[in-house]
């Protein structure tokens, strides 16, 4: 029996990214003190150069460098000290040939002057005379005139998530607020009569919610509110009502549980019946997760997950997080990772893109990455996990003692 047009990994996320390609989430404008995690809807340009004036870096003597070519302990070079640089205030001396001025870290540097020697490679004669007795190079322990940003410069980019030293590139040119995404709206639904609440008693038959709790966290930890956590039965009008609802006031439904062909896989019935476009992908040839459903509903997205609780995470990761990111321009290439050296072999599944969970231990200077063995509908297989391997499609297995890349989860 032919279940599904089963698609790959590639092309189920490329036709995701066609059928949102031209989706408008919301923006806002936001105060830089509360964007930290919050990503850029617009690039971000300076119009000021970061510093403005030149700096030094250290506590010691504005110089014309060549004044002190060749200085040594026993052969100083002698400089008059014709004044003194004050924090904040403007240098307002002109350094000549043989002269110098003191500057604390961070002060001005004075025209003319190229170079700063630190204080301990000074010796103070008299008020006014010093002895060098080390040669600086010129732009030795200064920073220059737009060193750190310059000025027209794009500083950050659309899509960009700002981390606290970014509020500090927007802090250090002076602006104040900043145009982000407004954070993506999602509710997720979970499909099954034998769930019950965890504060519930599990009759035989019966299992304690796992998925809407997963899927929430992720859903957390991706950037997004989360409107609505809900159990329906296996019912086609209970979920139709439901997913109706949800459809009105986010950007992304959930809905786990009933996307394989058991008579009571009613979701991806349910998704159709409410408007097109509908499905546009119904099977995925991943494993764990083969049944999963991509599908869009006037403008919303709208993601089949599997019931099994590992299935429905490692496809939250694969597709939802990646459509997260995708309406945000976010960058869905870059992916961290810890090379690992593998323990034991392992086989992948024919044909498909297989996920395997792996610990990590590390011996003497190596990562090892072990095996975590379990059936996708025991949640400790990812619990007791600290990432996964990817293997593609084509990928036989890997043999014990291969580097792999553990993506961390
Ligand atoms: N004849 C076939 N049967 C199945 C196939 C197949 O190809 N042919 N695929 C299997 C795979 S793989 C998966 S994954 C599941 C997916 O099934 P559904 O997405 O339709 O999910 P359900 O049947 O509703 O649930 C599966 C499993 O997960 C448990 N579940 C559901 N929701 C929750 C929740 N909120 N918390 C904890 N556990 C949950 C549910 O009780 C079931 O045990 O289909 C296989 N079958
Ligand atoms: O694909 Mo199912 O998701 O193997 O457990």
């Amino acid at each position: 029996m032919k279940m599904f047009n089963v698609h790959s990994v590639k092309e189920a996320r490329k036709k995701l990214t066609e059928y949102f390609s031209d989706y408008k989430l919301e923006t806002e404008t936001m105060d830089i003190v509360k964007a930290q995690g919050r990503i850029l809807a617009d690039d971000v340009l300076s119009n000021v150069n970061v510093p403005h004036f030149r700096r030094s870096t250290v506590d010691g003597y504005a110089v014309i460098s060549k004044d002190t070519n060749g200085a040594s302990e026993s052969l100083p070079a002698f400089l008059n000290v014709i004044g003194e640089v004050h924090m904040g205030m403007p240098a307002n001396k002109i350094i000549s040939h043989d002269e110098t001025v003191y500057v604390p870290t961070g002060g001005m540097i004075p025209d003319g002057a190229d170079s700063v020697v630190m204080v301990e490679y000074t010796e103070k004669l008299d008020e006014d005379n010093i002895a060098i007795n080390r040669p600086v190079y010129p732009k030795e322990n200064m920073i220059d005139i737009g060193d750190d940003i310059k000025e027209g410069e794009k500083v950050l980019k659309t899509g960009f998530k700002l981390r606290p030293q970014d509020i500090g590139v927007l802090s250090s040119i002076g602006i104040e607020k900043v145009l982000v995404y407004k954070l993506p709206t999602i509710a997720v639904i979970s499909t099954g009569d034998e769930i019950v609440d965890p504060s519930k008693n599990a009759k035989a038959g019966q299992i304690r919610d796992i998925n809407t709790y997963t899927l929430s966290a992720m859903a957390e930890e991706a950037g997004c509110i989360l409107t609505k956590k809900v159990v329906v039965e296996d019912e086609f009008q209970r979920l139709y009502d439901i997913l109706k609802e949800c459809l009105k006031n986010n950007d992304i439904v959930i809905i786990s549980g009933g996307s394989s062909v058991g008579t009571k896989d009613i979701t991806g019935k349910v998704i159709n019946s409410i408007g097109e476009p509908g499905v546009f992908v119904h099977g995925v040839a991943i494993k764990p997760g083969k049944p999963t459903i991509l599908a869009k509903v006037k403008d919303k997205a709208v993601f089949g997950l599997p019931g099994q609780p590992v299935s429905a995470m490692i496809v939250f990761k694969v597709f939802v997080e990646y459509l997260i990111k995708y309406i945000q321009r976010q960058d869905t290439k870059t992916e961290y990772y810890i090379e690992a050296e593998l323990t034991s072999n392992i086989h992948s599944a024919q044909g498909k893109e297989t996920y395997q969970m792996v610990t990590l231990e590390k011996e003497e200077r190596q990562w090892k990455a072990s095996p975590v063995y379990g059936k996708s509908g025991m949640i400790t297989l990812i619990s007791k996990a600290k990432g996964f391997i990817r293997i593609d499609a084509d990928n036989e297995g890997i043999e014990k003692g291969e580097k792999v890349k553990v993506i961390p989860i």
